[in-house]
């Protein structure tokens, strides 16, 4: 029977449903490897289709792209291009294959390579723009083309509603519908031919015998709509396309990111007509959805979570059946009637998200895609080393290639775009990865040079982008630090009570300068901390800590105290975790003593129960906004000492300063010496006690602080 098929498929007739080859879903993939002898349409496929060769091209593919250049590795070391020796981004030659552009995600990229040799599905987790759809769309590059299908859908006399389904080798489907059309136009000539004769020999048979001509005209009136009623019949078995891969260059990559039912899980159109000779066939109403389009290539879905739960169980049931058939998929619709025969969905799946798209998608979907497949986490940085500099110069020259409009990026660009990445990690000795954002950069510096007619984009195109490309959150925080200048609220001049400058994050990389008072009165019952809103939680928390350190040193207890704290002027966004909790600590203490408080200086850290001053995120733009505001002073947690690259422009302006205890913060926030024996003296002095016990200078007297979940 196989054989039967594999001759008519070679140039057979190839016009019967019945004729054409009837492999679907997961069991073509036997019926594939038993027609790697022969010829499928002009195409050898024989030695492709041997699996070790696959896995071969797979690996091979999968090798590290090198910079081809010689690199002296001393000079790469301190060199920004990691020792390339460019004039521009022309020098650097972009790899063909986008497995080969991936930069970092080496765990990434290894499972996908490892999932498209074995079929696995994967699922992806991490940040967006780092690389999530990009690596999705090189697994598809790297399955197998010979194996892909095109889809027919038939006319079945038997029950128009349940329209037939073939598969065939790809490119197979466009000839074969096109000798159905060739069928079809010789079969409307001939019966053109035979109207025209019947209504030639009608009319002169009216004329010449009845004498009635008019009795004529009627009669090859009828006779003309006969036969074009009759001819929409044999166009109704002309099959639909329904996927058509002929022109793929490679396995086919599907996003089905967001999409609807009918866009994931295939739709059949509404016919008005619906019958009376004039309705459209079921089978021509027939259209593929994403699961079907991506047969034997990849489907791959962001955000998996935003799709609805019917459309996941039905995902799920097409990933493990391998096919699925085809309904209309809105109930009023006369779609709704009608039924494919199952058509193959024999895709590997991507999906991709957040760790919250983890948490709310399907679990069954879940456990589907863990069971029969990967998981793999995104890294959102990558050590900077010279090779990897290298690789980034190689990334924009990618996005040069990509957009096709820029110009090439001078050598100081480049060096420019790869000093953001470092800066964009916001971790010490790595770049950031996600290069979304950066090629973002790219584009809107290689625009700026395009506008200006540059030959090449300059490090001043960069840096002029650098400040044009500044997200949402960057530019509500400058407005809102522009605005609070206006009015004066930005730095106060000396020492004031109760009244500290907290630094927080907007968005992912913009500082903003967020003043925290503090008021501590007696209370009737059992002391409360009273804070802004949803702030209430973590101001509770940072007060709680700081009570035990004040339990310790004096007799009060301020748990028996209420303490007012307010955010000043907040609107509740940037303040994250507890990065703010030495800055409430300080605003009490300071309410607490009737101390005053350096309105020049800033600071953020975390507060241990013990007082150790723990590492938080974001420090380096935290550290600008302070700047940009006109504070002189920043504290920040030893441990963030390495993470901080802030820009040269605000090197001049703030001195920073890195601690270890709130002993040490007091020491520098709090106005003039301290009463004897004091709280404040007391908390003071844990800094020399503690320094006497090591025996090292300050802000290197306390053992290593433990890090802190932002
Ligand atoms: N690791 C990478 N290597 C090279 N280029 C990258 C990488 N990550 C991102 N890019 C660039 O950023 C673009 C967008 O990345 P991509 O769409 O793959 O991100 P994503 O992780 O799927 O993000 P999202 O979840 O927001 O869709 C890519 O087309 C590519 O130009």
């Amino acid at each position: 029977m196989s054989n039967d098929r594999n001759d008519s498929r070679d140039g057979g007739d190839v016009l019967d449903p019945e004729d054409a080859p009837a492999d679907r879903g997961p069991e073509s993939n036997g019926a594939d490897d038993g027609r790697s002898g022969g010829t499928t349409g002009g195409r050898s496929v024989g030695a492709s289709n041997d699996p070790s060769d696959q896995e071969a091209d797979i690996d091979d593919l999968g090798s590290d792209v090198e910079i081809d250049a010689e690199i002296d590795e001393e000079i790469a070391e301190e060199h920004l291009l990691g020792g390339l020796q460019i004039d521009s981004t022309d020098d650097i030659e972009v790899p063909d294959r986008l497995v080969d552009q991936v930069i970092g995600q080496e765990h990434a990229r290894d499972v996908v390579m490892k999932a498209a040799k074995q079929r696995r599905h994967v699922m992806m987790i991490g940040s967006p723009g780092t690389g999530k759809s990009m690596l999705a769309k090189a697994m598809s590059e790297l399955l197998p083309k010979e194996e892909l299908q095109d889809v027919l859908v038939y006319h079945n006399p038997d029950d128009g509603n349940n329209p037939k389904v073939r598969t065939v080798p790809s490119g197979k489907g466009e000839q074969i519908v096109d000798a159905h059309k060739e069928e079809a136009r010789k079969r409307n000539q001939m019966r053109s031919f035979l109207m025209w004769i019947i209504i030639a020999v009608v009319l002169g048979y009216s004329l010449l015998v009845v004498s009635n001509i008019l009795l004529g005209i009627l009669a090859a009136g009828i006779i003309y709509l006969a036969f074009r009623y009759g001819s929409r019949g044999s166009d109704s078995m002309i099959p639909n396309l329904l996927v058509n891969n002929a022109d793929e260059k490679s396995a086919p990559f599907e996003d089905a990111t967001g999409a609807h039912a009918g866009a994931l899980l295939g739709d059949v159109r509404h016919d008005p007509f619906q019958s009376g000779g004039m309705e459209t066939p079921s089978h021509d109403r027939v259209e593929a959805g994403a699961i079907h389009k991506a047969n034997k290539g990849v489907l791959f879905v962001d955000e998996i979570n935003t799709l609805d739960i019917r459309s996941q169980q039905k995902l799920m049931t097409a990933i493990q059946e391998g096919e699925f058939s085809i309904t209309g998929q809105s109930e009023r619709s006369s779609g709704a009637m009608v039924q494919t025969e199952p058509v193959p969905t024999d895709f590997i799946m991507i999906a991709a998200g957040n760790l919250d798209a983890m948490e709310n998608m399907h679990p069954a979907l879940r456990s589907r895609i863990k069971g029969y497949g990967y998981e793999v986490y995104m890294d959102d940085t990558i050590e900077d080393t010279p090779e990897m500099r290298r690789k980034y110069a190689r990334f924009v020259a990618q996005e040069v290639a990509k957009d096709g409009r820029l110009p090439a990026f001078s050598e100081e660009a480049i060096e420019e775009v790869i000093l953001t990445a470092r800066r964009r990690a916001g971790r010490k000795g790595h770049l950031t990865l996600e290069l979304r954002n950066l090629g973002g950069l790219v584009r809107v510096s290689g625009d700026i040079a395009r506008g200006e007619d540059a030959e090449r984009v300059t490090r001043d195109h960069v840096l002029q982008a650098k400040g044009r490309s500044r997200s949402i959150e960057q530019q509500l925080a400058d407005d809102y630090i522009e605005r609070r200048k206006d009015y004066e609220l930005q730095v106060a001049d000396g020492y004031q009570v109760g009244r500290v400058n907290g630094l927080a994050v907007m968005g992912e990389d913009s500082g903003i300068m967020l003043p925290v008072m503090a008021e501590v009165t007696p209370s009737q019952g059992p002391g409360q901390v009273i804070a802004t809103g949803q702030l209430q939680e973590m101001a509770e928390e940072a007060v709680q800590n700081v009570s035990a350190i004040i339990k310790k040193f004096s007799d009060e207890d301020i748990t028996e105290k209420d303490i007012h704290i307010q955010f000043v002027q907040t609107g509740q966004q940037g303040v994250d975790g507890d990065s703010a909790s030495i800055t409430v600590a300080t605003a009490v203490i300071s309410a607490l003593e009737n101390v005053g408080v350096d309105q020049n200086l800033a600071m953020t850290g975390s507060l241990s129960v013990r007082g150790d001053v723990l590492p938080v995120g974001g420090v380096t733009h935290k550290i600008e906004a302070a700047a940009k505001s006109g504070c002189d002073t920043v504290i920040i947690p030893k441990a963030n000492e390495q993470d901080v690259m802030i820009e040269d422009e605000y090197k001049e302006m703030v001195e920073i300063i890195p601690v270890e205890h709130i002993s040490e913060v007091l020491d520098i926030a709090l106005e003039g010496e301290p009463e004897k024996d004091s709280l404040v003296d007391r908390l003071k002095s844990i800094t020399g006690s503690a320094l006497e016990k090591t025996g090292e200078g300050a802000g290197t007297g306390r053992g290593p602080t433990s890090p802190s979940p932002q």
